[in-house]
């Protein structure tokens, strides 16, 4: 097996992003959200190529019962029918049209040819923030990748201390910022160390990149309050570490995040708005957050947070937490609603 090469990821998401063809494995992929009808006329001259979309999708236009849905982001093919032209596609693809203009069909599910292939392909759009959703075909690609030139872009071992500086925060002036980076990623994550060791274990808050909650102070999420309350539990605390992480949206980006709130808009809650845009409810993988700790020397930590997918996540990846304390705040009237459903659907612990 070669060694992941670290281009080949960053090449293809660029590729994606532009709406050129790519190859992963024995697929040839279309991404359909940046694609347009003259593209996909080149790539595919007979319009046969099947869509490729994820079942959480699926489920969302009634392709694929619940059961499968329970893994909302396994691969699921949509035969190509005649009607099925560059809007229609589109239509299947992006959940915001869905109750304007209802898909009606009839659709029709085929075999997925290269499941592994095409598991990773929907796992390349959500790393490159678009939907999760392909034509596959046999056109000219911009780029091959492999399935471990994917793996790598998202190995957390290959992150590494990349540079340290003094960063006296609101609450916090004894504080230092140390940023990470990989080879493979642009997302550089960072952690502030806030006070100074003194034998305990530091206490730890896992916080992942909220733009409208931490920048322009949403009312929607709990994020803004939740980082801020953070930095001064850690120091009144004595010491820890607050570990931000550039997981947008519980890892489908930016993007991806405001079309979850526009659907949250016509109603949908939190979790259903993932599922409907073909997303896993929650995207993250706290290991990063571990290899970050490992490598400030800390293998036992107490964790800030109500989420008990963070304390597996750590755990599984080899960090100890010995405590978990609450780290809820008061809601208000836009973000009662968002925290109940992680209350009542996604196990929170409040
Ligand atoms: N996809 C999606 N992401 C959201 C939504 N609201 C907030 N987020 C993202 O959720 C993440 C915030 O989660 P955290 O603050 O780590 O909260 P948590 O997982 O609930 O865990 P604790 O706060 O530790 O209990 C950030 O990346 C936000 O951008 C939403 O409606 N949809
Ligand atoms: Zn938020």
């Amino acid at each position: 097996m070669n060694e992941p090469d670290p281009r080949a990821a960053a090449r293809a998401i660029d590729a994606l992003r532009r709406g050129w063809a790519i190859a992963i494995g024995g697929l040839t992929l279309l991404p359909v959200e940046t694609a347009d009808a003259t593209r996909l006329a080149a790539f595919d001259p007979h319009a046969v190529a099947p869509v490729l979309i994820s079942s959480g999708r699926a489920a969302t236009l009634k392709l694929v019962n619940q059961i499968e849905a329970a893994e909302p982001d396994a691969p699921v093919l949509v035969d190509r029918a005649p009607w099925i032209d560059f809007p229609a596609a589109t239509a299947l693809a992006d959940a915001q049209f869905d109750l304007a203009t209802p898909l009606k069909g009839p659709f029709r599910t085929i075999a997925v040819p290269d499941r592994t292939a095409a598991a990773a392909a929907l796992r390349l759009a959500r790393i490159a923030g678009l939907l999760p959703a392909f034509f596959i075909g046999a056109g000219p690609v911009e780029d091959t990748i492999t399935i471990a030139d994917i793996d790598a872009h998202e190995d957390a071992t290959r992150l590494t201390l990349a540079t340290r500086a003094r960063l006296p925060v609101a609450g916090a002036e004894d504080t230092e910022i140390v940023a990470f980076r990989s080879p493979e990623s642009a997302d550089d994550h960072v952690a502030l160390l806030i006070g100074q060791p003194n034998g305990t274990p530091p206490l730890v808050r896992l916080h992942s990149e909220c733009l409208t909650g931490d920048v322009f102070g949403s009312l929607k999420c709990d994020c803004g309050p939740q980082l801020h309350a953070a930095i001064r539990a850690i120091r009144a605390s004595g010491w820890g570490i607050l570990i931000y992480l550039r997981q947008e949206g519980r890892g489908i980006g930016l993007v991806n995040k405001l079309r979850a709130y526009a659907l949250q808009d016509q109603g949908f809650d939190t979790v259903d708005a993932n599922i409907r845009l073909g997303f896993a409810v929650d995207a993250r993988d706290f290991g990063v957050a571990a290899r970050m700790l490992e490598l400030l020397g800390q293998r036992r930590v107490r964790l800030l947070t109500n989420n008990p997918a963070k304390v597996a996540g750590l755990e599984a990846a080899g960090v100890s937490v010995v405590e978990r304390i609450a780290h809820a705040l008061p809601t208000n009237p836009h973000n009662a609603r968002y925290l109940a459903t992680k209350r009542d659907r996604t196990g929170h612990q409040l």
